[in-house]
């Protein structure tokens, strides 16, 4: 379909999918192994399937996400399954995934393990991709969320979450590892969303809409009706 005739989300996944193939090559001509964070959710499906088929030497590509429901990988609302079944197919199923759960029981008990494999990942990123919920949360920092303060301060790369408005414990990377890339991008659709991230460019307080802690990357918004 010619991209003129594509409807609005689609259009913004595939200038996402673009851009973020733009700066894989970018950061592949200077480095073996190139690292892109991404989000769950459901804004992101589009976006995954424009990826999929990019022409990328995607067995130099580690692909991790910015948090995960610690649910079994192969559960309704995982983060990784999502990433499995519309990222990793067809050419981008040769890149190599870094899961954010453990078999233990709660992300309390695995949050060691889940910081270690992503200490030994090649920080900075090159692109985090955010989302962000109409709560004003992005990744899994939750206005909410009992652990918002340290996830915000702490320089440990992943935190245990837990928020009464969810009904999962979570994993998230902490703001502090979030901020290492090169590049920061907030995908987001609807009106909504559009008057939350207006609501937010309109105050600094972090834990009534977390999303503020990264409004000065640079971000770059991709938003689309
Ligand atoms: O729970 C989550 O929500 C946000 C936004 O999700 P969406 O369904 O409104 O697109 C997402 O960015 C985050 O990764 C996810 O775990």
């Amino acid at each position: 379909m010619p991209i003129s005739d594509a409807k609005p989300r689609d259009q913004l996944a595939e200038q996402l999918a673009e851009a973020t193939a733009e700066a894989l090559r970018q950061d592949l001509a200077q480095q073996e192994r190139v690292l892109l964070v991404v989000s769950g959710g459901s804004t992101p499906v589009p976006f995954f399937q424009a990826m999929a088929s990019r022409d990328l030497p995607w067995a130099r590509i580690d692909v991790t996400l910015a948090d995960e429901r610690w649910v079994p990988v192969d559960a309704e609302a995982s983060n990784a399954r999502l990433v499995r079944e519309y990222l990793l197919v067809g050419p981008a199923s040769a890149a190599n995934f870094i899961s954010l759960t453990t078999d233990d029981e709660t992300p309390e008990q695995g949050v060691e393990a889940v910081a270690r494999r992503i200490e030994a990942l090649s920080w900075p990123a090159s692109l985090v991709v955010l989302g962000m919920g109409g709560d004003g949360h992005t990744a899994s920092l939750f206005p909410d969320s009992r652990e918002l303060e340290l996830a915000l301060s702490t320089a440990e790369p992943v935190v245990a979450v837990r928020s009464p408005s969810q009904p999962q414990a979570r994993i998230t990377l902490s703001a502090d590892r979030l901020h290492q890339a090169r590049r920061h991008v907030l995908h987001i659709t609807g009106g909504d969303k559009r008057s939350v991230l207006a609501r937010a460019l309109g105050g600094d307080d972090l834990r009534e809409l977390p999303i503020r802690a990264f409004l000065s990357c640079p971000l770059a918004v991709y938003w689309a009706p």
